[in-house]
């Protein structure tokens, strides 16, 4: 499958058919599709079973951010979807990331289903070391990703959301099993829009990347088909054939 096992399209629409269609298109041509918020509140458990339908593997990203029994609730709703990534806030806490991971395991192990991996949102993509000063976070978005990444792991995550430029400091602090889950994947010449931490598709797939999440940069494409394949293409130029994982 080469590098098209990295790449995870998110399917951002509130259109059923629309991301229907889309998944039809990149069926075989990338390793997964991204839910998120958009296409959920939209269209819930339903809309998410006819994309499950298309057979592919779901990232599940709802980015939960609550007190621990809240998150916990909402892990006990949609592990029986079967998600294979679903996503909760790091910032929300050791305790809330924990009463995750435990409830999914527990979840899934009551409906006989595989537990879907847990992966811990840092500091979105959309944001640069201006915006976390206007939040009042001092330091740099580097530090409090690594911040956030370590708190992850030891509160028992599967890995991290990050954007491209920390993937090399994250893989030497945190090591190989660690998932990194990265949007902010831009190729060359495309427009960046409201994500300000880029790169590269072959640039953050040589710094380590699992998994490449890209939304616009496919679904806005005349033939997104095409537009995921020349994408794996040049993952493939950066790295040769071989996805992250099999290089470790
Ligand atoms: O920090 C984050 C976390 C999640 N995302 C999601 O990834 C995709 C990126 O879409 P593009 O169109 O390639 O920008 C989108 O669904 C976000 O919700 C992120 O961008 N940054």
């Amino acid at each position: 499958m080469g590098s098209k096992g990295q790449i995870l399209a998110a399917l951002d629409t509130v259109s059923i058919d629309q991301a229907v269609d889309w998944a039809h298109r990149l069926d075989r041509t990338v390793a997964g599709v991204k839910l998120g918020l958009e296409f959920f509140l939209a269209n819930g458990p339903l809309g998410y079973r006819r994309i499950a339908a298309v057979g592919m593997p779901i990232f599940l990203d709802l980015k939960l951010h609550d007190i621990p029994n809240t998150v916990a609730g909402a892990l006990r709703a949609i592990t029986p979807l079967s998600p294979s990534i679903v996503t909760v806030h790091a910032a929300g806490g050791q305790a809330m990331m924990q009463a995750a991971r435990e409830t999914a395991e527990a979840e899934a192990a009551k409906r006989g289903v595989k537990r879907p991996k847990i992966i811990g949102v840092t500091v979105l993509t959309s944001l640069d070391d201006k915006d976390l000063v206007a939040v009042g976070q001092s330091g740099s978005t580097s530090d409090q990703v690594k911040r956030l990444a370590t708190l992850a792991k030891a509160a028992g995550l599967d890995g991290v959301v990050c954007s491209p430029h920390e993937i090399e400091a994250l893989r030497k602090e945190l090591g190989e099993d660690f998932l990194l889950v990265v949007p902010g994947v831009r190729p060359e010449g495309s427009a960046s829009g409201d994500q300000k931490r880029v790169r590269t598709p072959g640039d953050a797939a040589k710094a380590g990347a699992d998994y490449l999440v890209i939304g616009r940069p496919i679904t806005a494409a005349a033939d997104p088909r095409d537009a995921a394949c020349r994408i794996a293409t040049e993952i493939d130029a950066a790295i040769g054939h071989a996805p992250a994982q099999a290089r470790r």
